[in-house]
């Protein structure tokens, strides 16, 4: 078996101690090509090339943002082509978690420590244990970008922006970082007036909406070891989920922040809530550019984006 190990030695938790324990333990168990990451983008095109190059496995140490350039690198099409179908013929992907969240590595049910996670991978490798998941993926102006677990438009994304911001002063995101800066930034976003509409086949459209949700699986992150479920059903095995919120005030925030928080079920309840589950397709439309996030990565202000389920994409070793 062939593997490629990228390693991004950037992120928030990856060291060169943990980055050769894994090489040994992943060396000895498979034919092993190590590469870096040496700037953004850059694991995407080792992962197109790996397929390319018929590797049969692509192991990702790093972070969140690093899986996710690599699972794009891993599904778009050779010379602009279309996207075959299936996971078939696509490298499988191997995780350790190297980030600051890990929040796909965890809602894999990975440990979140690399050499915790390096020994449940090998387990998996030895035992050809496998699971085959789905992906989301955003379309918006003509680009397209597919995600593991998240994206956001609205007050979600802003809190990334302001949290990538920081990070550009040289400051980490720990969990209170997020939930300060979040805070923080509740007092400046608009609470007033709500510029998107969620509109798709089959969808009674809802307007009004001040931030909306989409999950490809369930936790949508986490707040130190502590997971957050605004969309309790979604999975790897379904389409799509939303969480859209029609109200921004305190009374609202703090009802929906108590119930993402409990371990439970249930959908969060509330007549200012808009919930969809296991959907193939909608669009958020909105009245003046929106913040758009996708796998925690800020990605700018659009108008329209559309969301779209991609099942069975992608097999894990896991
Ligand atoms: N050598 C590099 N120098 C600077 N940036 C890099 C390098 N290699 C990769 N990157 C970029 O760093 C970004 C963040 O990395 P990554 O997601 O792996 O770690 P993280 O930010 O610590 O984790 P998380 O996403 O969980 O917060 C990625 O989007 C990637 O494009």
């Amino acid at each position: 078996m062939r593997a490629m190990l990228l390693v991004n030695p950037k992120a928030t938790t990856t060291n060169a101690r943990t980055r050769d324990v894994l090489i040994r333990a992943l060396g000895a168990a498979v034919e092993l090509a190590v590469e870096e990451t040496r700037y953004r983008g850059h694991a995407a095109a080792l992962a197109a090339t790996a397929r390319a190059k018929g590797y049969d496995v692509v192991a990702v140490l790093g972070g969140d943002g690093t899986i996710n350039e690599t699972v794009n690198g891993l599904l778009n099409p050779v010379n602009g082509g279309p996207v075959p179908p299936g996971s078939e013929g696509r490298p499988a992907l191997v995780v350790i978690p190297g980030g600051s969240a890990n929040v796909f590595a965890r809602a894999l049910g990975l440990p979140n420590d690399p050499v915790e996670s390096t020994g449940a991978v090998l387990e998996a490798l030895r035992d050809g244990r496998r699971r085959t998941v789905g992906l989301g993926q955003a379309l918006w102006e003509g680009q397209s970008r597919y995600f593991t677990f998240c994206s956001g438009m609205g007050y979600d994304a802003e809190v990334v922006r302001a949290v990538e911001g920081l990070r550009g002063t040289g400051r980490k995101a720990t969990p209170t970082r997020y939930v300060n800066t979040a805070l923080r930034h509740y007092l400046a976003t608009d609470k007033r007036h709500p510029a998107m509409t969620l509109t798709g086949p089959g969808i009674p459209t809802a307007r009004g909406l001040f931030m909306a949700i989409i999950s490809n699986t369930s936790p949508w992150t986490y707040v130190g070891s502590r997971p957050v479920h605004p969309t309790p059903w979604a999975s790897f095995e379904t389409g799509l989920d939303l969480l859209g919120l029609r109200r921004m005030g305190p009374m609202a925030m703090a009802s929906v922040i108590r119930q993402i928080l409990t371990e439970s079920d249930a959908l969060p309840g509330g007549r200012h809530l808009v919930q969809l589950h296991d959907e193939a397709e909608f669009t958020l439309t909105a009245s003046r550019p929106v913040a758009f996030q996708l796998d925690g990565d800020y990605l700018g202000e659009y108008e329209t984006v559309t969301f779209r389920s991609t099942p069975n994409a992608l097999q894990v070793l896991v």
